[in-house]
């Protein structure tokens, strides 16, 4: 195994272009989460990774062997690239056993030390379907079906695994167990891969490293936990569960929301010159939910707000309100605001407190505008995001 790299890939579909330039790298053993909203060109990507699609331009290597382009316009087939795929429709051949299904990447490439010496029923084993060997895919569960498309997978040893939404046509359950077994699989074979997903959860659980795109591009190539405290722009933030929003105006004394409730952003706060407005984002978990505003800590930012609606979810309630024609939704908790908020009319007024350190701010471009006492700022880390 080794790098594989992807240099100024740009694919089109008549005038439309779906991968604009892109440029990936994924190291040996790393598992790279390709994230981004339906369209933004994932599945595109992982089909000319896969020798699937032809480029019109750029350059795909494994390691020193050219794959698509370079001075000689490589393109070597699918099939001699040494790579493993599973897909959302599992793929498998309905007519072959599981033996013969997870064996077919061996036979297509005439790998017979590894047929002989029990590949297939060790990668069976691996995902839990030794027992399985002898069945169709039609005598199999949904859950079965995919363990088995990720045996075929990787009964090869691939360069690099490529996993197209495998998680998406199996219900909650399967999908966490699935999930699970992907990760540990990753944990125990190191191989590279590659996986296509919009769920941002999948995303967090799976990656060493996120791309997160739009429009074909990399908005952001970092570490999960980096995604999550410093989402490089607002369409990142937005995507990753930061789903409240304030516009804020600055004024002589400071950031304020349309309806004059003071936010102070701290080190976040863009420096004059020019930046009078900014958006600033929030996670609903971060949002504090109060009757009066003398139950908000100190230290805290409170919001004058009116509830919109509230659901049960169990241990806490969701709750949309309004804080003067902007909708935010946060979770109070069931022990707290149960006696009163499930009966609360609509309107009824309610105070919203949130901590300055949990507010991440963009300006009218939309990029993040970093905290300027961090070290480290967005796009400072190493093959960081792709601006
Ligand atoms: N063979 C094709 N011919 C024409 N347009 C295509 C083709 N394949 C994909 N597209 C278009 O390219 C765009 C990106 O598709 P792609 O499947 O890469 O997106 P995606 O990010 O994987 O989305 P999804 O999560 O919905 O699969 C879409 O607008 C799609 O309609």
């Amino acid at each position: 195994m080794s790098q594989i790299r992807v240099d100024q890939l740009t694919k089109r579909f008549g005038s439309n272009t779906i991968v604009d330039e892109l440029d990936l790298t994924i190291e040996e053993g790393e598992f790279v989460v390709l994230l981004g909203p339906s369209g933004c060109g994932k599945t595109t990507t992982l089909r000319c990774l896969a020798g699937l699609e032809s480029p019109e331009g750029g350059t795909i290597s494994f390691g020193d062997k050219v794959m698509y382009g370079g001075p000689k316009h490589a393109d070597v087939p699918s099939h001699k690239r040494n790579i493993g795929m599973v897909f959302q429709s599992y793929a498998l051949w309905p007519h072959m056993k599981v033996r013969d299904n997870i064996a077919y990447p061996l036979k297509v490439r005439r790998q017979k030390d590894a047929l002989r010496s029990g590949a297939v029923e060790k990668a069976a084993e691996m995902v839990d379907c030794g027992a399985l060997l002898d069945r169709y895919p039609s005598q199999l569960s949904g859950g079965q079906q995919q363990r088995v498309a990720v045996a075929r997978g990787l009964v090869s040893e691939p360069d690099l695994v490529l996993f197209d939404e495998p998680l998406s046509n199996l219900d909650a359950r399967l999908r966490d167990q699935v999930r699970t077994q992907i990760h540990q699989l990753h944990q125990r074979l190191g191989f590279s891969a590659v996986f296509v997903t919009h769920d941002q959860s999948e995303a967090f659980a799976l990656g060493d490293r996120l791309a997160i795109m739009k429009g074909g591009k990399l908005e952001q190539f970092e570490t999960p936990q980096r995604v999550f405290d410093e989402p490089a722009s607002d369409y990142v933030a937005a995507f990753i569960g930061m789903g409240n929003k304030l516009e804020l105006t600055r004024h002589a004394d400071g950031w304020r929301t349309s309806n004059g409730d003071r936010i102070d952003l701290g080190t976040r706060s863009p420096e004059r010159g020019g930046v009078e407005k900014v958006t600033a984002r929030l996670r609903a978990a971060d949002l504090r939910l109060h009757r009066a505003a003398e139950e908000v800590p100190q230290g805290s930012v409170l919001l004058h707000a009116t509830v919109v609606t509230t659901e049960f979810g169990g241990r806490h309630h969701d709750v949309l309100v309004d804080v003067d024609g902007e909708k935010l939704t946060l979770q109070a908790d069931t022990r707290e605001h149960g006696s009163w908020l499930p009966t609360a009319p609509e309107g009824t007024p309610v105070v919203v407190s949130l901590r300055p350190s949990d507010v991440r701010v963009f300006g009218e471009d939309g990029w993040a505008i970093a905290d300027s006492q961090s070290p480290l700022q967005v796009g400072d880390t190493a093959g960081a995001n792709a601006r």
